[in-house]
C-alpha cells in the first residue's frame, strides 16, 4: 500500500533523513522510533508532502507520489504531534472540518460513526476544542483524521503527554483500528508502548533506519502484553 524506497529528507540542505526505505501494508502498524530531533516527524511529514523530499520515492497504491500534491495521496491521513486543533471551533465544527469531499449525508453518518467509536466527542460536540483534555483532544485528533475514511493513518507521537489511562484508550483504539484493515505508521519516542502495537518498527539515529532488533513481538505476544497491561 505504501512503498517508501531510499527516501532522503533535507531542510535548506541540511540532510535529515538518509534513504530510508520501508513498506507498509493494510492492517499493519509500522512504528519508527528515535530520539528528540532524530527526523521521524519530517519523515512521516514528507510522505504527505509538507517537508522536503532531497531524493528517493514515495508510491502509494503503487503510484508514484513523491512529488504530486497532497490530493494525490487520498486515502492518507495525519494525526500530527500536539493539540494543533483550532481551540475556538467546536468539537463539531473541528470534525466537519476534517470530512472533506463528502456530501452532507454521507458526512452525517460518518460523523455519527465517530461518535460510536469515541462517545466522549458525543457529548461535548457542542463545546469548543480547546477545552478538552489531553486524552480528549488526542480522540477528536485520531476521529478528524478518520472522517475522511482513510486507508493509511500517520500518528506523529499518538500517546506523547497522554496519562497512562489515556495512552491506553489510544493504544486500544489503534488495536481497533487494525482489525478494520487501516494501516499505520507511527512514530514514538518512549518505544515501549508503540512497540507492543508494532508488526515492524525502525530506530532512526544519524539520520539512518534500521530494522529493530530484537524482532516484535508475534501476534500472541501482543495479546498476552495488552492482557497483562
Ligand atoms: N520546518 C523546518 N525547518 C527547518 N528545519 C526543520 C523543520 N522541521 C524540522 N526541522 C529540523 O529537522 C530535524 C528533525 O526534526 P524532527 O521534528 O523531524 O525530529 P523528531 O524526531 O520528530 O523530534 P521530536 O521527537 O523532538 O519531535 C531537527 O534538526 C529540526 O530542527
Amino acid at each position: 500500500m505504501l512503498d517508501v524506497r531510499n527516501l532522503s529528507v533535507a531542510w535548506r540542505g541540511a540532510a535529515v533523513i538518509d534513504e530510508a526505505s520501508f513498506t507498509v501494508n493494510p492492517g499493519e502498524i509500522v512504528v519508527l522510533t528515535g530520539p528528540n530531533g532524530s527526523g521521524k516527524s519530517s519523515l512521516i511529514r514528507a510522505l504527505i508532502g509538507l517537508s522536503p523530499v532531497a531524493g528517493g520515492c514515495v508510491r502509494w497504491n503503487r503510484r508514484d507520489v513523491t512529488h504530486r500534491p497532497f490530493h494525490a495521496r487520498e486515502g492518507m491521513a495525519l494525526v500530527p504531534e500536539g493539540r494543533l486543533l483550532a481551540s475556538r471551533l467546536t468539537v463539531e465544527e473541528a470534525l466537519l472540518l476534517g470530512a472533506g469531499r463528502g456530501g452532507a449525508v454521507q458526512c452525517a453518518s460518518v460523523m455519527q460513526e465517530m461518535f460510536d467509536r469515541f462517545p466522549i466527542l458525543e457529548t461535548r460536540k457542542d463545546q469548543p476544542a480547546g477545552i478538552l483534555s489531553g486524552g480528549e483532544a488526542q480522540m477528536l485528533s485520531l476521529a478528524r483524521a478518520l472522517m475522511p475514511q482513510p486507508r493509511l493513518l500517520m500518528l506523529d507521537e499518538p500517546t506523547l503527554g497522554l496519562s497512562p489511562v489515556a495512552a491506553k484508550a489510544v493504544v486500544a483504539m489503534l488495536e481497533n483500528l487494525r482489525t478494520e484493515g487501516i494501516g499505520m505508521l507511527l512514530t514514538d519516542q518512549h518505544s515501549q508502548a508503540a512497540l507492543t502495537l508494532a508488526d515492524r518498527a525502525f530506530a532512526l539515529f544519524d539520520r539512518r533506519l534500521r530494522p529493530m532488533a530484537p524482532p516484535c513481538p508475534t501476534p500472541e505476544e501482543r495479546e498476552i502484553a495488552a492482557c497483562s497491561a
